[in-house]
Order: structure tokens, then sequence, then C-alpha cells
């Protein structure tokens, strides 16, 4: 069949994930020799695309927007497993440079007054982050530059002064935290949205494990704060921003199969993302019917 002819010419020509060409300015060679189908019919076409593929030049011509990295946005309520699955698709992209900035690190510094009071600080509100300059480094990332992350201290919340953890660019940058989807200009980075979704009883309980383990709290502090800031902030700020998700995650890190899923479309776009830089002239676009047409007639 013409159309199968096409799609297998294609799929050989570059690879198993790509799903669609936009050709412009790239000139397809005639096809030479006498048993050369006219390149009028489909099998015509696909074979001078793959010829014409094959002898583009092997430069970076792309639109800027196509050379940025892919940013994933991964938010969801206190222990949800928000860094878990971070973890896990990181572990599972392990071929290619993917580096995780948390929301936390931009938690602004307490005045010597709040710490006095730190069981009376809000730290589930919009304006405990410092969200300017979390868009500052954002930025910096996408622009292909490595930054200086600051390094947050629980315990005294506060951040360390001295020290920085240093993030250099990537072709994936995750940014992970429970509000990363409240600021438009923060959603706006990104290019994929995750929520992480895990019931309120689970997540207490392991809040509790692990404040009391990790973060030099104890059960008592762990509840109170629970009850009158982290649920409350739950309901007005995170549940809210579930809206702007892409994808839903039931049960964080124990979901394998979306897991799974979600890598499988990271692997996607990205090689859409390589493809462009190889090939000069090429733009990737959504696969549509018409696509195809466009590459018969050319
Ligand atoms: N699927 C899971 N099963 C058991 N414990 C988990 C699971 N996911 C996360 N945890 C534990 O719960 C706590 C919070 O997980 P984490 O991924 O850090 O959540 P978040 O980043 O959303 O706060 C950690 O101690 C982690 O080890
Ligand atoms: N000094 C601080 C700063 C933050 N918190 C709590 O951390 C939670 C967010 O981190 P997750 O890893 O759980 O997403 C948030 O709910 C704050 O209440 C804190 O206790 N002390």
């Amino acid at each position: 069949m013409p159309d199968k002819a096409v799609d297998d010419a294609m799929e050989s020509a570059v690879g198993a994930h790509f799903s669609g060409l936009r050709l412009e300015a790239l000139r397809l060679p005639a096809p030479s020799g006498p048993s050369s189908p006219s390149s009028s019919t489909s099998a015509g076409a696909a074979a001078a695309l793959a010829n014409g593929l094959a002898h583009a030049h092997a430069d970076v011509a792309s639109p800027s927007s196509l050379r940025q990295p892919f940013v994933i946005g991964v938010s969801g309520g206190t222990a949800s497993g928000k860094t878990t699955v971070c973890d896990m698709i990181i572990q599972q992209l392990h071929d290619h440079r993917v580096v995780l900035v948390n929301q936390d690190s931009f938690y602004r510094g307490l005045t010597a007054e709040e710490s006095a009071r730190a069981q009376d600080y809000n730290f589930d509100h919009p304006d405990a982050f410092d969200t300017e300059q979390l868009l500052e480094c954002m930025g910096q990332l996408k622009r292909a530059l490595p930054v200086n992350v600051p390094i947050y201290d629980f315990k005294n919340h506060r951040r360390c002064s001295e020290r920085f953890r240093k993030v250099n660019a990537s072709d994936v940058i995750i940014l992970e935290g429970i509000l990363v989807f409240h600021d438009q200009r923060v959603r706006n980075l990104m290019d994929m949205k995750i929520f992480v979704d895990t019931d309120a009883d689970i997540r207490l309980a392991r809040r509790i494990r692990r404040d009391t383990v990790e973060r030099g709290r104890d059960v008592s502090s762990v509840l109170d704060q629970y009850g009158r800031f982290v649920k409350p902030a739950f309901d007005d700020f995170v549940l809210p921003s579930k809206k702007y998700a892409d994808v839903i995650i039931p049960r964080g890190g124990d979901n394998h199969v979306a897991i799974d899923l979600i890598v499988q479309h990271i692997r996607t776009k990205l090689g859409m993302h390589d493809l462009c830089k190889v090939f000069r002239n090429v733009f990737v676009v959504q696969s549509t019917f018409q696509v195809k047409l466009i590459i018969f007639i050319d």
C-alpha cells in the first residue's frame, strides 16, 4: 500500500519515535536510475524523502524554541511522592542529561523574629517562596547556562549561606514542588505538567515519619503544623492547581505504568528535538494526513 510505503520509509529514515515532518526549503533530490519510480507516486516520494534526509547537512538550523530544554513540572501535596517520581523518571532517562530543581530550594530565609516563632510561620503559602529568584534560575537554565541553586536547611528553616548546588544546562529540567503550578509565569516555562495524587492519610503518615526522622521535628509539632497550615494551604492552593496538570499520577511512585508512559513520551519529544539538531531546515510538527500530502507535492 502506498501509505504504508511512505510510513516505512519515514521510519527507516528518521527512527522509531518520529511522528511528523514539515519540510521547508529542503530540496529532495530527483530519483535517479532507470528503475526509479516517478516522484509523483507515494513510494517515489518516500524514497526521495529518505534519500533527502540522508543527504541533509548535519548542522543546526532549527528554530531556537526546539533547541531549548524540555521542562517538566511535578506538583502534588506534601509527601505525595513528588521527589520519588522525579527520581524514577531520571533513572529511566539514564541516556539523557536530566537535572532536578526543587522549589524548596527557593524558600525565603526567615527573619530573626520569624525564626523565633517558626511554629507560627506558614511554609505552605505561596509567599513563603522567592518565586522571582526561581524564575531567574529557570530562565538561565532554559538559556543553557549553569546556575547555583540555594541549599535549604529544613531543620533551621534557612538557606545555607555559603553553599550552593551547581546545576548544569541539560536536555531535560524537572521542577518539583508543592506550588510549582500556582504562578502562571512558572507554569508557562513547562512543556509538561505532572500532578502526583496520593491520599491525604498516606501523605500525613509519610510526613510524620519523614519530618521526625529527617527534618528534626516531633510528632506533636508535625500534627499541629499539618492542621494549622499544611492542610488548609493544600485545599486553597495545591488542589486548585491540579487542573493545570497534563498528567495525574495516582499512587505516585507505586504507579509504574504511569511513569513508564511518561518516560516514553519524554523520549519521543527528545527524539524530535535531536532530529532538529541534526537536519537543517527540518521542522517537526504534529503528524496529520495533511502533512503527508505536503511531502507528496513538494
Ligand atoms: N510509594 C511509596 N511507598 C512508600 N514510601 C514512599 C513512597 N513514595 C514516597 N515514600 C516516602 O514518603 C516520603 C515522602 O516522599 P517524597 O517522594 O519525598 O515526597 P514529596 O517529594 O512529595 O514530599 C519519603 O520518606 C519517601 O521515602
Ligand atoms: N522550614 C520549612 C520549610 C518547609 N516545610 C514544609 O515542607 C513542605 C514541602 O516539602 P515537601 O517535600 O513535603 O513537598 C511544606 O508542606 C512545608 O510545610 C517545613 O515544614 N519547614
